[in-house]
């Protein structure tokens, strides 16, 4: 139960004070203290959601009790009840951090309020804390899961690339085959730079068929086709402040295309069946498995958007030219995986890692996660060579 301090030298009037308010506010306890050093020990020794302090008091004045209290506890919230003519103090005690003052003959009705409205702004401020920590710890957690390992000069080169563009806002086209990290990249560098505070949308570009490509990125208005019941905002609104993430963006159609380069010239988006225009403020980063200048000579890919896309490059190589990072990505997703099974953690053998390191991995990252997983689910511990040569088909 979280308790109100009563700090009044009148013992008549601190009984009036306790009975009132344990009707008004039932969930409370209170604890009453006879003057201000009373009070200091009081506020020294336990936590208080409330003190509600008189102003005169012999020993220690309320004014003082204040002032020293909050050096011991800067977050306490004081409600002070002044004497008559003693308005100049009350003032003084709200300089000094008081949330309120109360004039003697006290009015019941006014204090009730005030000591409501003294205990939900301090929820609220703590609720806020709580709110304040569970998004680092939440943004930590992101942060730990967008973690890039390894320490191969490829992958040193990509990360100060990701430190060198994430202060800027230029568009970046990321490179590379499939599951060698290129989401990784992108969500890196939204990470490290001030959009991280807004939202970072991906748009998978091969997953949405080509007809409502235009509406998931710009939206759309009620009625504009069949099956728009209502109006709907694009990706791009979306991810105003923040960054849009276009993945596998070899793979849209040359309309939706041609869409793409009209938003990013402009900056400015329509949704379909409307004439307004929103403008937007998003930074692009777009990634894809294609050969982009393949693509561009067969006519599927559209050169102007290319190059507005690919103002900065990144390339990320495939795991098989960068085969010293094999040993830290094993460890790393070993600790990753058995923490997500709520399992023992699983180390691997000298001769375990250069088998894996030994092999050809088409699938990249993705697929040595997999081979990771199976081999903590069905190896021994430490993982040897003979479980790698078990439970991996190479
Ligand atoms: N350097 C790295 N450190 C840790 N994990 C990584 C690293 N690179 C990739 N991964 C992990 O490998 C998996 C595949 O990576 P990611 O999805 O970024 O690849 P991709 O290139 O975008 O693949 P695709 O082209 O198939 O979408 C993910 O689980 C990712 O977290």
């Amino acid at each position: 139960m979280q308790k109100i301090l009563i700090v009044e030298d009148d013992k008549a009037i601190s009984s009036v004070l306790q009975s009132i308010l344990s009707d008004e506010l039932p969930d409370y306890e209170f604890v009453s203290a006879e003057d201000g050093l009373d009070g200091l020990k009081q506020v020294e020794k336990d936590d208080f959601a409330l003190v509600i302090s008189d102003i005169k008091m012999p020993k220690v004045s309320g004014t003082e009790f204040l002032k020293q209290a909050l050096q011991v506890k800067p977050d306490l919230t004081f409600v002070m009840i002044s004497g008559h003519g003693d308005i100049d103090t009350a003032v003084a005690c709200l300089k000094d951090g008081a949330y309120d003052f109360i004039s003697k003959p006290i009015d019941i009705n006014r204090l009730i309020t005030s000591v409501r409205n003294a205990l939900d702004k301090r929820n609220l401020v703590k609720h806020n804390q709580v709110l304040n920590v569970e998004n680092s710890t939440l943004k930590k957690k992101v942060n730990k899961k967008y973690q890039m390992i390894g320490s191969s000069p490829a992958l040193k080169k990509i990360q100060e690339m990701i430190e060198k563009v994430a202060t800027s806002d230029a568009r970046v086209l990321i490179t590379g085959p499939n599951g060698a990290g290129k989401e990784l990249v992108a969500h890196a560098i939204h990470a490290q730079s001030d959009r991280s505070k807004g939202p970072m949308i991906e748009v998978n570009c091969a997953a949405i068929p080509s007809e409502l490509i235009e509406s998931e990125l710009f939206g759309h208005v009620k009625g504009s086709f069949t099956g728009a019941i209502k109006d709907k905002q694009g990706k791009f609104e979306l991810a105003t402040n923040g960054t849009i993430f276009l993945d596998e963006i070899g793979d849209m159609s040359l309309v939706a295309q041609a869409k793409v380069l009209r938003a990013l010239q402009e900056s400015k988006v329509s949704p379909v069946g409307s004439d307004k225009e929103v403008k937007v403020d998003v930074r692009v980063i777009a990634a894809t498995n294609k050969n982009m200048q393949k693509e561009i000579e067969a006519g599927k890919f559209r050169e102007d958007l290319y190059h507005r896309l690919s103002v900065i490059e990144i390339y990320v190589p495939p795991l098989d030219e960068r085969k010293e990072d094999i040993k830290l990505l094993v460890e790393h997703f070993s600790k990753v995986i058995s923490d997500e099974h709520g399992t023992a953690l699983k180390t691997f053998d000298e001769n375990a890692i250069k088998a894996l390191e030994g092999f050809s991995w088409t699938g990249n990252i993705r697929e040595l996660r997999n081979v990771v997983e199976r081999l903590i689910i069905l190896g021994s511990n430490p993982i040897s060579e003979t479980d790698v040569a078990s439970f991996v088909r190479k």
